[in-house]
């Protein structure tokens, strides 16, 4: 095939659901001549025979792509994560220049960004990683970017990437999040929460379904209604509707079809494990990232099943008042939910601090109003209490959740309460209460753990009445003495 050189102004490499979308975005945008690039031909002609109205340079090599693009050049690349990732970043360097930009807009493991921003800088190149998120949907039609790397990439990038994001109130979603990684932490923390955000949502329904029993159609209508109040999101809205849909081969609701064990490609779990190792408790992502295993073992469940319970359905607490207790439950939901971000944005606020990024957290939820999965009207009140306090410690503590939990708080417990009654799992529920509960306490039974510690590896202990390092002579005649600490 021959090229005219030089003829786009930004290429996409990797034309899947996300990259033909994205692709298919930017050439919708005045000025832009968009070359693309899939390693299978067939996907890039396919996208280009279906879509003449943009305008594509197909290209069928990397030597063709780099060729087709003006310069310095500017590539995203939207390939599976990982390996996949690694090698296309290789055969661009080969044949791109010092002073090209490659974006990855995958879901990258944000340490594997770092390593490659390092290793890409070293050619001349610059390297961006960059969260994407919205979906197929948001890929065409607008999502919510967040972009990390060097200042000047940015500078270039900047007005390309305004033109492509969701608008939320009449600003972009996309903000320069921080250098090199900052970008992918960013996202994968979204993600985290996300998976938060479903899990309580999935514990609502099966609530309401196994406490009322109203269909899947009658609960899409609570959906809907809750729509419109203070819980309003896409989450919601799209509950609203998988709960609508009717399976056409059975005549049954879909949701009593689909095999319930639930998938992940890995981004709830690396917010966790990062969380684990900055020390930061995301034990409602956390729950919801084990909900998903623990659903996706058959095999345990399946000898499980006779466990003692209650499997009589007459055993479970009868709920005499409906309207009231789904109410108890959207409070509860919106309490766990006030708990799943402020964990999540406490995350990012600590990864900021680790890794030396300048992460406006402010400005994050900003982006994440529109074309994201997550986004949500409450995410308008996160911006509020960053731009009144941009160094608040635990975000919960802010007056607008403040109020919204001291009002939810006894419909949360009672729906905690009914759970756990009832033999309901809903541990990202009980989890976040219990998290609440935990930072409200005066005192935590952790000075108990600190006694256990010293006791069995002298590990040392601090008390409340006099600075120092201690420890008690527990296998002498347990006298107290100062200590080196050793945390
Ligand atoms: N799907 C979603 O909702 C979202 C996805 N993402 C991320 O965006 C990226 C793209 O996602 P999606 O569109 O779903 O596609 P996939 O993650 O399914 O990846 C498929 C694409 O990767 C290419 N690819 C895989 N391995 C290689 C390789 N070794 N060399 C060159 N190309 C390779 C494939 O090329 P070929 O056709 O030749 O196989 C194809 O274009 C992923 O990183 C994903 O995590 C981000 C946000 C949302
Ligand atoms: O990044 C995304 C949305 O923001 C992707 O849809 C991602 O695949 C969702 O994660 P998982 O597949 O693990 O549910």
């Amino acid at each position: 095939m021959r090229v005219t050189e030089q003829a786009a102004n930004i290429g996409v490499v990797g034309l899947a659901v996300m990259g033909s979308n994205l692709a298919r975005n930017l050439a919708s945008r005045e000025g832009n001549t968009v070359a693309v690039f899939n390693r299978t031909y067939a996907k890039t002609d396919e996208l280009v025979t279906e879509h003449p109205e943009a305008g594509f340079v197909p290209t069928s090599s990397y030597e063709e792509f780099a060729a087709a693009l003006q310069k310095p050049r500017t590539a995203i690349i939207m390939v599976k994560a990982g390996a996949g990732t690694d090698a296309v970043i290789d055969e661009l360097l080969r044949v791109f220049e010092p002073g090209d930009i490659i974006v990855d807009g995958g879901n990258a493991l944000f340490t594997d960004t770092i390593r490659r921003e390092k290793a890409v800088r070293e050619t001349g190149v610059n390297f961006v990683g960059m969260g994407v998120s919205g979906g197929e949907e948001g890929a065409l039609l607008g999502p919510s970017l967040m972009p990390g790397g060097p200042d000047e990439s940015w500078a270039t990038l900047g007005p390309i990437l305004k033109s492509i994001a969701a608008v939320a109130e009449g600003e972009p979603c996309v903000t320069h999040v921080g250098h090199d990684g900052a970008g992918h932490f960013v996202k994968m923390v979204h993600n985290g929460i996300e998976y938060a955000d479903m899990q309580l949502i999935a514990e609502a329904y099966d609530l309401i379904r196994r406490g009322t029993g109203k269909s899947p159609a009658e609960i899409a209508d609570v959906f809907a209604e809750w729509n419109r109040g203070e819980l309003e999101s896409y989450l919601i809205e799209i509950t609203a509707e998988v709960l609508r849909q009717v399976d056409a081969a059975t005549g049954e609701p879909l949701v009593d079809v689909i095999v319930d064990q639930a998938g992940a490609k890995g981004t709830g779990g690396w917010t966790v494990q990062t969380a684990i190792d900055l020390g930061v408790p995301v034990s409602g992502i956390a729950e919801a990232v084990f909900a998903r295993s623990l659903s996706s073992h058959p095999e345990q469940r399946e000898v499980s099943g006779e466990l003692p319970g209650w499997h009589d359905a007459d055993a479970v607490p009868p709920v005499r008042d409906a309207d009231a207790f789904i109410e108890n439950v959207r409070l509860a939901l919106f309490a766990s939910k006030i708990v799943a971000y402020s964990q999540g944005f406490d995350e990012i606020r600590a990864g900021a601090a680790h890794y030396g990024w300048d992460i406006d957290l402010g400005a994050v939820s900003k982006i994440w109003r529109g074309g994201c999965i997550i986004r949500a009207q409450f995410l308008n009140r996160i911006a509020d209490a960053y731009d009144a306090e941009p160094g608040l410690p635990v975000l919960l503590t802010a007056p607008y959740f403040v109020e919204a939990l001291g009002r939810a708080q006894a419909a949360w417990r009672r729906t905690v309460v009914y759970a756990a009654t009832a033999g309901i799992p809903a541990p990202a529920f009980s989890s976040s209460l219990a998290y609440y509960d935990g930072l409200r306490a005066e005192r935590l039974p952790a000075a108990l753990i600190q006694g256990q510690r010293d006791f069995f590896g002298a590990h040392t202990y601090k008390r409340i009445d006099k600075p120092g390092t201690f420890h008690t002579l527990w296998s002498g005649d347990r006298t107290e003495v100062e200590a080196e600490d050793t945390h």
